[in-house]
C-alpha cells in the first residue's frame, strides 16, 4: 500500500526507521496487567498505522520482562522488587541506546512507568542534551526513601536527576543524566509532599492542569517546548503516562486521578511535539488492560494507539 504521507523530516533521524520495543512488565507496582499492555496496543494494529505514515518498522519483544527472576523481599528501605525493576531497566537503558545509535526512532510500550528511568538513560546515552516531556498525573519524582507507596513507578525521575540519596544498591547503575532546565511536566494533580518540595526548590517546569484550564494546552505545551527546548536545538523524549489523562479516557491504569487531560489535550500534546520535528524517543505507560470492563480496555488501548501514532506525525488532515 502506498503511504499516504510520508515520514517527517526529523532533525536527528534521518532515517525513516522505526523500533519499537514492547516492554511487558509490571515489576515497579502492586496491580497485575501492565504486562499484557504491549501485546494488546501491537494488535490495535500501530504498526500498520507506522507503516502508513511511511514509517518502516522493527518489533523488539522481551517476554521475559514478565516472570520476576526471583522471589523477593523488600529490600531495607522497603522499596518493592528493587533487583527485578533495577534488572530490567538496565536491559531497557541499553536496547534503547542501540536502537537510537543505529539512528532509529524509539518507541517504548510499557509495561508501568519505572521503565521511564531505563528509557531516559537510553536516550541520554545517544543525546546527552536530549529534553524530557514528562505528560502524567503524577511528577514520578519520589525517592525510595520518600515514597509513601515504595512503588518504584512513583520514582523513576529521581533517579535521572540524582536525588536518590543514598541511592539503594540494586541501581548504583543509574547516574544523574539530566538536567532540571530540560524536564517538563504536562498534566500534574496528584503530588507527594516531597515532589512537591522538589519541583519548587529546583524550579522545574511544572504545568498542572490548573495550568491547562488557565492558558489552554496549546499555550502550555508552547511555554513547556520553549522552555525545555529553545529554538528546538534539541533532541526531544516524551514520555506519557496514559494516568495524565482523564479517567473517562483512560480508565484502564492503575492510578487513575480525576480532572485530566480530555483526548484532544493528549492528541495536542503529540501533534505540537511531532511538529517540532526533534523527537527522537516516545513511551507510552501505565496502561492495564485488566482493569475496567471490555469497553475501558479497547478505548484505553486506543489510546495508547493514538498516542503513538500521532507523535510520530499522523494529522487530522
Ligand atoms: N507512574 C505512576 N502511575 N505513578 C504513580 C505514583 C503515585 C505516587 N506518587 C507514588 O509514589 O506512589
Ligand atoms: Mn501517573
Ligand atoms: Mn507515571
Amino acid at each position: 500500500m502506498e503511504p499516504h504521507r510520508p515520514a517527517m523530516l526529523n532533525k536527528f533521524i534521518q532515517t525513516n526507521q522505526v523500533s519499537i520495543l514492547n516492554l511487558p512488565f509490571s515489576g515497579g507496582q502492586p496491580k497485575k496487567g501492565t504486562e499484557v499492555a504491549p501485546e494488546l496496543i501491537e494488535q490495535a494494529g500501530v504498526q500498520e498505522d507506522l507503516e502508513n505514515l511511511g514509517y518502516s518498522v522493527r518489533y523488539i519483544q522481551n517476554p521475559s520482562f514478565k516472570t520476576p527472576p526471583k522471589i523477593e523481599g523488600p529490600s531495607k528501605d522497603l522499596i518493592k522488587n528493587p533487583q527485578y525493576v533495577s534488572d530490567v531497566c538496565r536491559q531497557v537503558r541499553d536496547t534503547v541506546k542501540k536502537e537510537l545509535s543505529e539512528e532509529r526512532l524509539v518507541v517504548n510500550v510499557g509495561g508501568d512507568h519505572s521503565l521511564g528511568m531505563g528509557t531516559i538513560e537510553g536516550v541520554q546515552a545517544v543525546y546527552d542534551d536530549a529534553c524530557v516531556l514528562w505528560i502524567d498525573a503524577h511528577a514520578d519524582i519520589n525517592t525510595p526513601e520518600s515514597s509513601p507507596s515504595k512503588n518504584l513507578h512513583g520514582c523513576p525521575l529521581a533517579f535521572s536527576l540524582g536525588y536518590a540519596n543514598p541511592v539503594p544498591p540494586e541501581f548504583a547503575w543509574t547516574k544523574r543524566v539530566i538536567d532540571e532546565k530540560r524536564l517538563a511536566f504536562i498534566g500534574l494533580r496528584d503530588l507527594d509532599p516531597q515532589e512537591r518540595a522538589f519541583l519548587r526548590d529546583h524550579n522545574i517546569a511544572a504545568f498542572t492542569m490548573h495550568h491547562v484550564d488557565k492558558y489552554g494546552i496549546s499555550k502550555v505545551v508552547e511555554m513547556a517546548l520553549e522552555h525545555i527546548n529553545p529554538g528546538n536545538r534539541h533532541p526531544v523524549h516524551l514520555s506519557f503516562d496514559v494516568d495524565s489523562c482523564d479517567p473517562m479516557v483512560a480508565p484502564s491504569t492503575g492510578t487513575r486521578v480525576p480532572g485530566g487531560l480530555t483526548f484532544r489535550e493528549a492528541m495536542y500534546i503529540c501533534e505540537a511535539t511531532a511538529e517540532t520535528s526533534t523527537l527522537v524517543a516516545v513511551d507510552v505507560m501505565e496502561v492495564n488492560p485488566c482493569l475496567g470492563n471490555e469497553e475501558d480496555t479497547k478505548n484505553t488501548v486506543n489510546l495508547a494507539r493514538s498516542i503513538i501514532r500521532t507523535s510520530l506525525g499522523q494529522t487530522l488532515l
